[in-house]
């Protein structure tokens, strides 16, 4: 009976494909490689799956993989394309992915480049790159949660692009699911039409037939031709240690085969191709990429800083105008990264040089500090992208350093008088994003700080919560829209220190997970700054000291102080932990000294004897508090500094 059912499917199969000698399943018509090759640039669909976090992309992605046969039925994993660590281990996608998907569709073969974007704020220089490549998206929307905030800016970056949307529903099993809901949203909100909205739940594989259809119906093919001189485009590399820089390149026009020459638009170097692959998703060795495709490049690019996102390559002699080239997002929090051991740097300057090629929009400078050594000062596009980016220096470059107090960058209009702008190099605006180079406040005629403008959905029972969060972090309301009977969508301009530390996860938590958070960099405001100093026994500690509004000076004090009490072990010395703003001590904690009984052994006798150990004991105090600074144990300041 089961061979009946195969031998059916396998016949209508045959003859859907039209190529009925040559494979008899769908495995088959994967395995032979000269499909993804041979393949009509017209049938080349180059698309994106764009969301809000958690709607189902990398799992839509698993089921479109599945039906086309790159990965097996029933083989257990989920998740194929989250191949980095951390992203199985949060369950979040950090890093867009592509895989190459052979499809057969009214008697053709298509070739799908899928990438799967991630939903969160911070990794959205992710998703802009992948839509570069693409002239398609799927809009998936969670049929329980609806439109949510980046929902709406994957949206409109993806329509800013020209690319075609298909929306998706997703997770239609769920018991509170409500599709309809969703759908008319769509069309009030997106004025998308009803009846292009495909309802499907990608955990159990419903309407994925359909999708597939969309796609190639729907989408357009690349803009390419096999014709034109070879023009290609980066948009993401990684770092292999045999390999050294692997290159994904969205081959525009013309052709490359191995042992060509391409070389860089951007500085000129020339590469010899070294090897071509295609991502199916594991890598499939091929001796050509043509134009419309997606493909990856090894071509012995040693020196990972060569690989630029964005940079356009052309086959040595024929020169090409280059194609877009991407905007450089700023970044936006700044923190110190120190090896835990200096006798670690050149390890964690090797490392994070090989991540950031993976990783294009961290920011290195080399840094210092009296207490760490040497060390970096690195930039990042948020909290979380700092997060995921030390846990990914941990687990694929085994280095674990350790991090600063991030801050946001700061503009400072300085005193336009003689004697004190010598000091600053004649500028009368810095930017500071270090505590360490806070100007004299008495030079300072006017601090700046930035805002970023926030959108945020909520269900309206938690408005008030989310409202007071927003007043609370010094937040101006600038539009609150009933976006349908039950949903509120508030914009706000906050300042970014506000928001780069847990705002997020405080929306989140208000809101029992409804509420949904997005927001874009706006400008930088008047403020009233100041720096919060430590200080150990009267000494700085200047690794942490911290540039904050003078409002949420106090907290902030009050905390540290609080924190360090509780991690520095005692000592034989008292220790005054004080929070300054200038000469100002605005919180104090004291840390009691042992009090050790250096007379205990001595039973009566001679009072001058008692005496002179009881002196002895005090100056060996003095001298301990001397010194009590550097008796702080290093991972003291490790505990501090990792939040
Ligand atoms: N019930 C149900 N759950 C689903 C469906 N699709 C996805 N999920 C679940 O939703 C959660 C998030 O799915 P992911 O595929 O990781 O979402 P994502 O959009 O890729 O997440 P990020 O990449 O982190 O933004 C997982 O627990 C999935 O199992 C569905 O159709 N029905």
């Amino acid at each position: 009976m089961l061979k009946i059912i195969l031998r059916t499917h396998n016949r209508s199969f045959q003859r859907l494909i039209g190529i009925t000698r040559k494979y008899s399943s769908y495995e088959d018509l994967n395995d032979d490689i000269n499909n993804y090759i041979n393949v009509k640039t017209e049938n080349i669909r180059n698309f994106s799956i764009i969301a809000h976090v958690d709607h189902g992309k990398s799992t839509l992605s698993d089921r479109l993989m599945e039906v086309t046969g790159a990965l097996k039925k029933g083989s257990g994993k989920t998740q194929v394309l989250d191949t980095l660590e951390v992203e199985q281990e949060r369950g979040i996608t950090v890093k867009a992915n592509c895989v190459s998907l052979i499809h057969k569709y009214e008697n053709e073969v298509y070739l799908l480049n899928l990438i799967d974007t991630p939903g969160h704020v911070d990794f959205g220089n992710e998703v802009a790159r992948s839509l570069s490549a693409s002239r398609g998206a799927l809009l998936l929307v969670d049929a329980n949660h609806g439109i949510q905030a980046q929902t709406l800016a994957n949206y409109h970056l993806a329509t800013s692009k020209n690319l075609k949307i298909i929306p998706v529903i997703n997770k239609i099993d769920l018991k509170n699911a409500h599709p309809e809901r969703v759908t008319e949203d769509l069309l009030m909100m997106l004025n998308i039409d009803p009846d292009d909205v495909l309802k499907i739940s990608a955990k159990l594989g419903i309407g994925i037939d359909k999708v597939l259809q969309h796609i190639c119906k729907k989408i357009p093919p690349p803009i390419s031709s096999k014709d034109l001189p070879f023009r290609a485009h980066l948009f993401d590399s990684w770092y292999d240690k045999y390999r050294g820089a692997l290159n994904l390149m969205f081959i525009k026009d013309g052709e490359i085969t191995v042992d060509q020459e391409i070389v860089s638009c951007e500085n000129g170097k020339g590469y010899v191709v070294r090897s071509l692959s295609i991502l199916t998703p594991e890598e499939r060795k091929v001796d050509r990429l043509v134009a419309g495709q997606i493909g990856l490049i090894g071509c012995n690019m040693r020196n990972s800083q060569e690989a630029i996102i964005g940079d356009t390559y052309y086959l040595k002699g024929t020169p090409v105008q280059p194609l877009e080239v991407f905007k450089k997002l700023k970044p936006m929090v700044f923190a110190g990264i120190y090896p835990q051991d200096q006798s670690q740097h050149l390890a964690l300057k090797s490392a994070i040089e090989k991540l950031v090629l993976n990783d294009s929009c961290v920011t290195i400078q080399p840094d210092t500090s009296p207490a760490l050594g040497h060390g970096f000062r690195l930039g990042f596009l948020g909290l979380l992208h700092l997060e995921v980016f030390v846990q990914r220096l941990e687990q694929e470059h085994q280095s674990s350093p350790i991090i600063t107090a991030p801050n946001v960058t700061y503009k400072m209009k300085i005193q336009d008088i003689k004697g004190v702008l010598k000091h600053y190099n004649g500028k009368n605006q810095i930017e500071i994003s270090n505590p360490k180079h806070f100007p004299d406040p008495q030079h300072v005629e006017e601090y700046f700080e930035p805002t970023v403008m926030a959108t945020l959905i909520t269900p309206a029972k938690f408005v008030g919560a989310i409202i007071g969060l927003c007043v609370e972090k010094r937040g101006v309301q600038i539009k609150s829209i009933n976006l349908d009977h039950d949903r509120i969508l508030l914009k706000y301009i906050l300042p970014l220190n506000e928001v780069i530390i847990d705002f997020h996860d405080q929306v989140k938590s208000l809101s029992s997970g409804f509420a949904s958070f997005d927001f874009e960099e706006h400008e930088y405001v008047s403020t009233h700054l100041i720096k919060l100093e430590i200080l150990l026994n009267g000494s700085p500690v200047e690794e942490l000291s911290n540039i904050c509004h003078v409002r949420s000076s106090d907290q902030i004090a009050r905390n540290l102080v609080a924190k360090l009490k509780e991690l520095i072990p005692r000592q034989m010395v008292e220790i005054r932990i004080q929070a300054c703003i200038g000469s100002k001590v605005i919180a104090r904690e004291t840390l009691k000294a042992f009090r050790k009984d250096v007379t205990q052994w001595l039973y009566g006798g001679d009072v001058t004897r008692r005496k002179k150990l009881l002196k002895q004991q005090a100056e060996g105090k003095k001298k301990m508090r001397q010194i009590a600074n550097i008796q702080v144990p290093r991972d003291t300041f490790i505990k501090v500094l990792k939040r």
